[in-house]
């Protein structure tokens, strides 16, 4: 027996007329979409879980209310008397010897369906052409629902056949005595012509009504390539949609089935099964497939080709080979069952929409500018790099769930009109100090300076409000706090032997910056107080021992996301004195600490006496994140070969005017005409922000507390922290909270949160969830909280059982 279902075509290339050869492997055009749907499943790569214990997959699939014994089909092809004289008889029969599932017999099936029922030991399913003259089509759904066919597919992407050259070129008509078996009347010989007299090709969304008028069946309608198709056919009723473009024998030019299928699943948001077909070729395809939102697959052109090699038992072949194949891929991929497939199983290589094509190597570039993943940084191959990704598409495919995952401000506070009455007011102050309207228009509509425009206010603001007396000179304004933290790192890793330490879990923006830069990441753990003392020295000191250079050390001190921990006053000392001693900088990342109800304790920055401090700031949270303003203080001495000296914020100014050459004026202007209202006092400016975030957070722990009483917790061996400001906390659970487990949540619960192991950068977390409270309801918090209950019960409950 062939061992790949290549070799299968390879077979009925042989034994095919050449013609016959060419109107079943054929596609339209220049045949790009055809080529595309293989090219993405080859741009699929999966991504094993050891240790599983998975010797014996279970690929038995639910779909439609019916188990399949595994999530393949027979797609609906025309004439598979064409391939072997028996047709779609061999074909049932092939199949039913292989594996109940469900076979789909085109409108221009080779043989009747009677003896297709007589024959079938699997589900028939009927794929419709809807036709101008309706009786046709109407006679051709009652004769197969009489026959005991179990369901309804409306192919929607034929008005008429595609432009199929090979077709074309050979002058193809069906060979004496293929016709279609259900059908009556003729000129089905060339069936490109006859799809032009007989299809309906005004057909609109009503359809799917007629059908249902006609038919009690379940309808799926196949032939949907995009998200806003699947909605509509959603909102139109139907009971499945088969992702498909006709196995590219329709219109040229459309994406690979794969491509496009998480846009539709995303639209889909669980409410309908979901088939797709297309370029399916081995078991590694389907879960591919799977893994990126279908609930089953559908095979067209390797049935015939299983037929063409050897009839009922070439296709029995046929699926004997796939389905070994699927075995053995989930066996080796740690999958138990298909229920634990999810889109963490696949990393895709970046290039949707894009046919693969051979790049020339010394070029760099292939002929349609194709570049290979290997040829770029190897920041944007990194899994890191992609874990919001993750989550996001998590997200947008259970739009229904409620979601811990996001940081985000809660949007209650936002008022479009005040943005132009900061910025108004911003410009009065320029004006009251003295600038004519020409130098004040200029400062809103030029390039700016690099390091900013408004330092002076942000100087007085730190001073008032924080305690934190710096020179204007010291501040750069950037782009978000993400700019301060990739200008800082830029400036401080010279070489391969610098070093960034962080408190581990840590935020993903700085290790992401510190990929980009291939700045070497050392995690110090972090404990109920924040950064050990004697942890990091012992880090530090394991760095040195290797003959490389600690430069820095990242802290989040108040209300830290991801763990939500604050460091108490006698432990940032105590980080000081150290870093001081050790010569090791601390760059103090605090977004949160002026969103946070009551008083704070001091930032680090106001506690430095010897310039060891960098201290990132952010107005995303206390003011708008839309604005995207940010800003280091960078009082640090920089001394020249020559003796001389600068600020390292003048240093950083340098790198930022190469990388975003200067901040937007403009959201600069909107900051600062926020910081002039209050005074400079961002601590009263954000004081209903900060009561709101405190409410949303205690709210989750009441609810928490209120979920899970003192002998559940104990039970289920479940603990949170208590965090008493910021937007983070942490729940600790005795199973692995990883990927699958978050897609077991969103999909079966309805809940959403991210599994702390992203913040681990060397390993850690794999029994913590975050749940951020920032920008939910408390309605949704109560929900999401039972929910939450619920899916930890389950969890809980599987692992014993
Ligand atoms: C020879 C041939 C005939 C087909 N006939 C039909 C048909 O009658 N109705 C239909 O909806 N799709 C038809 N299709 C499309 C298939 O249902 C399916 O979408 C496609 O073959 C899947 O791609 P694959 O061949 O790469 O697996 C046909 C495909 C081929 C190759």
């Amino acid at each position: 027996m062939e061992l790949t279902l290549d070799g299968f075509a390879r077979l009925a290339r042989e034994r095919l007329d050449p013609p016959v050869w060419d109107f079943l492997e054929g596609g339209a055009g220049e045949e790009r979409t055809l080529a595309a749907n293989a090219a993405a499943f080859d741009r699929i790569w999966l991504r094993p879980s050891v240790l599983r214990g998975a010797s014996r997959p279970e690929t038995v699939a639910k779909v439609l209310g019916r188990t399949w014994d595994a999530p393949v089909a027979v797609a609906p092809v025309a004439y598979h008397t064409l391939a072997h004289p028996e047709g779609e008889l061999a074909t049932v029969r092939g199949t039913g010897a292989a594996a109940k599932v469900p076979v789909v017999i085109s409108t221009f099936a080779g043989r009747p369906f009677a003896d297709l029922a007589a024959e079938a030991a699997v589900p028939l399913w009927l794929q419709v052409y809807c036709m101008r003259d309706r009786s046709v089509t109407r006679r051709l759904v009652e004769h197969a629902e009489r026959a005991g066919f179990e369901a309804l597919v409306l192919t929607v992407d034929t008005p008429h056949l595609g432009r199929r050259l090979r077709d074309v070129r050979n002058d193809f008509r069906l060979p004496p005595g293929v016709v279609p078996a259900n059908l009556d009347g003729d000129g089905f010989a060339t069936p490109s012509a006859h799809s032009r007299a007989a299809f309906d090709p005004d057909l609109d969304w009503s359809v799917v009504d007629w059908l249902r008028s006609i038919s009690a069946l379940p309808i799926l309608v196949k032939g949907i390539l995009t998200g806003a198709d699947a909605r509509r056919a959603v909102e139109a009723g139907v009971d499945g949609i088969v992702v498909s473009n006709h196995g590219g024998r329709q219109l040229d030019g459309v994406p690979g089935t794969l491509d496009v299928l998480p846009e539709v699943t995303a639209a889909v948001g669980g409410r309908v099964p979901i088939l797709l077909d297309g370029g399916v070729r081995r078991g590694r395809d389907v879960l591919a497939a799977l893994a990126l939102g279908a609930d089953a697959v559908l095979i067209g052109r390797p049935v015939l080709h299983g037929l063409a090699a050897g009839g009922a038992e070439g296709v029995r072949d046929v699926f004997t080979v796939l389905l070994d194949e699927l075995t053995d891929a989930m066996s080796l991929a740690g999958l138990r069952t298909l229920a634990e497939v999810g889109p963490e199983l696949v990393s895709q290589a970046p290039s949707p929409h894009r046919v693969d094509q051979p790049v020339a190597v010394r070029a760099g570039v292939g002929n349609g500018g194709e570049l290979r993943l290997a040829d770029l940084h190897a920041s944007v191959a990194d899994p890191g790099m992609d874990t919001m990704n993750f989550l996001n598409e998590v997200t947008l495919r259970y739009p229904e769930a409620v979601s811990f995952a996001p940081g985000r401000p809660y949007a209650g506070f936002f008022d479009t009109e005040q943005i132009f009455g900061y910025v108004r007011r911003y410009l009065d102050h320029l004006a009251e100090r003295g600038h004519s309207p020409e130098q004040v228009r200029e400062a809103v509509f030029q390039y700016g300076p690099a390091a900013g425009l408004i330092r002076e206010l942000i100087a007085d603001s730190l001073r008032v409000d924080e305690d934190i007396e710096v020179p204007p000179e010291s501040i750069v304004v950037t782009v978000g706090c993400q700019e301060a933290m990739f200008l800082t790192l830029r400036a401080l890793i010279s070489g391969p032997d610098d070093v960034l330490l962080v408190a581990s879990p840590c935020y993903v923006g700085i290790t992401g910056a510190a990929r980009l830069l291939d700045a070497e990441v050392v995690a110090v753990d972090e404990d109920e107080n924040g950064l050990s003392c004697d942890a990091l020295e012992a880090a530090v000191e394991a760095v040195r021992a290797r003959g490389k250079r600690p430069r820095a050390v990242y802290v989040v001190p108040d209300h830290s996301n991801p763990s939500g921990v604050t460091m108490p006053l006698a432990a940032r000392r105590a980080l000081l004195d150290l870093a001081g001693r050790l010569g090791v900088l601390v760059l103090e990342d605090s977004p949160y600490r002026r969103v946070s109800p009551g008083a704070q304790i001091p930032a680090l920055k106001a506690l430095d006496r010897t310039r060891q401090v960098i201290h990132l700031g952010s107005y995303a949270k206390t003011v708008f994140p839309g604005a995207r303003i940010g800003f280091a203080v960078a009082d640090q001495p920089v001394v020249a070969p020559d003796g001389g000296t600068s600020l390292l914020a003048a240093e950083l100014a340098k790198i930022k005017s190469m990388v975003t050459v200067n901040t937007s004026p403009l959201s600069q202007a909107a900051v600062a005409g926020a910081l002039l209202e209050s005074g400079g006092r961002v601590s009263e400016f954000a004081t209903e922000t900060a009561a709101y975030y405190g409410a949303a957070m205690r709210r989750t722990l009441e609810c928490l507390e209120r979920e899970f009483p003192a002998g559940r917790r104990a039970r289920l061996g479940v603990s949170w922290n208590a965090p008493s400001g910021g937007f983070f906390l942490t729940l600790q659970v005795p199973f692995l909270a990883d990927n699958a487990a978050l897609t077991r949540s969103a999909q079966e619960f309805g809940v959403i949160w991210t599994p702390m192991s992203y913040f681990y950068p060397q390993g850690g977390g794999e029994h913590t969830l975050r749940l951020s409270t920032s920008y939910l309801t408390h309605a949704d918090i109560e929900k999401g909280i039972v929910r939450l209950g619920e899916f930890v019960e389950s969890e809980v409950t599987a692992r014993r059982g």
